[in-house]
């Protein structure tokens, strides 16, 4: 069995790993962090929990992290960069949900989350957490960093144009839509029903921190620095991620044979029929990206549909599907879940 630690576990994507772990064949949890909750059992917060997590919050000060297997943080940012090197030391592998070891960069980084680093020397060993690319390396990782959300959805979506080199990487847009739990279960003003229901607003159009990491990656793939807009949006539903992602073309090809093939081995990429418009209820609480690929009229520009739920392709299942690899275990144990729908 593998002994799992979670740091933050009584936020959304902390809770969500509590959901899917339940149901993992090789995996138990041992120890669940909470400054503010320690004392509290999980299934007293969490009544969904009840019969499945028989533990109680510990303080993230707690020594039975140290004798986990794997330790994921689920805290905002900051945390694990300050956290990260002793549980490593102690022979624990750490998978952050959040972004402290996504950026390679370390100027960068601090630009963008405007604060210091507080473990550059360990952003050479940590591997960005996305299968679909990093597969193997993932495998004999030591500290991954799991990707965002909006990175995990715009990434799938543009990854097989741009490896293919059939686009103007100098011109890529991502139009991307969030559900509310996106900005996690604090206290916030805007996420109020009263603030976010029955509204619809962008948010950070000057620059997300987002924005850096998706660049990151495509820049990988194109062997090249990219030119990309990202414009993030808030819409009122608790779940999901829709990515409209555009691109012009610059050779003639046969669009929805290249995403079949790109995916064709991948379990938590569907690619669907050419012409179809994917929703996010159909991924809701599944470790699923949807994909639709069109190119309207025939004309020059191809769009691209993506779909994730944000606290499961978009973290918490991609961190357990990371875990997997890491451990050795089927890539889909305890990721099986159908997708909840109405
Ligand atoms: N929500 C989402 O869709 C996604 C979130 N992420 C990232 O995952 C991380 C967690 O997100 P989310 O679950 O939404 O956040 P939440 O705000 O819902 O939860 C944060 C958790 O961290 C704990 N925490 C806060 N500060 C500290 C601290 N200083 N030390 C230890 N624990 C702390 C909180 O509990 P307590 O205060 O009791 O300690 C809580 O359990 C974030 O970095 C987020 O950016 C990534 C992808 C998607
Ligand atoms: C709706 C909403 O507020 N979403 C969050 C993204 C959450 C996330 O994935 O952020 P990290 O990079 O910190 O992990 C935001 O835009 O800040």
């Amino acid at each position: 069995m593998i002994k799992v630690g979670i740091v933050g576990a009584t936020g959304y994507t902390g809770v969500e790993l509590l959901r899917l772990l339940a149901t993992h064949p090789q995996a138990r949890v041992t120890a669940v962090t909470s400054r503010k909750d320690a004392g509290t059992q999980v299934s007293a917060m969490f009544p969904s929990l009840r019969g499945h997590v028989d533990l109680a919050f510990s303080t993230p000060e707690d020594a039975r992290l140290a004798e986990c297997d794997v330790v994921f943080f689920a805290t905002p940012n900051g945390i694990a960069m300050n956290e990260a090197a002793q549980l490593l030391a102690a022979g624990v592998r750490v998978i952050d949900l959040a972004a402290d070891f996504r950026i390679r960069d370390q100027a960068e980084w601090e630009k963008w989350y405007g604060m210091a680093h507080g473990a550059p020397q360990l952003l050479e060993d940590a591997v960005y957490g996305l299968p679909e690319v990093n597969r193997e390396t993932i495998r004999g990782a030591r500290l991954v960093a799991n990707p965002g959300c909006y990175p995990t959805a715009v990434q799938l979506g543009f990854l097989p144009l741009i490896e293919a080199g059939v686009v103007d990487t100098a011109s890529l847009i991502a139009d991307c839509k969030s559900g509310v739990s996106g900005a996690g279960r604090k206290a916030e003003v805007h996420a109020l029903l009263a603030e976010a229901g029955d509204n619809f607003k962008a948010y950070g159009v000057a620059g997300h921190r987002h924005l850096p990491e998706i660049r990151q990656g495509l820049a990988r793939a194109a062997g090249t620095p990219v030119g990309l807009t990202f414009v993030p949006h808030l819409t009122p539903m608790i779940r999901g991620i829709h990515a409209t992602l555009y691109a012009r073309l610059t050779q003639d090809t046969d669009l929805q044979a290249l995403f079949e093939s790109r995916y064709a081995n991948e379990r938590f990429v569907d690619v669907l029929p050419a012409g179809s418009h994917p929703e996010t209820r159909s991924v809701r609480g599944a470790n699923t990206c949807r994909i639709a690929v069109h190119r309207p009229q025939g004309g020059d520009t191809v769009v691209v549909l993506s779909v994730i739920d944000n606290l499961v392709k978009g973290a918490a299942g991609q961190a357990v599907q990371n875990m997997n690899l890491m451990f050795g275990c089927d890539e889909q144990a305890g990721l099986a879940q159908v997708p909840l729908l109405p």
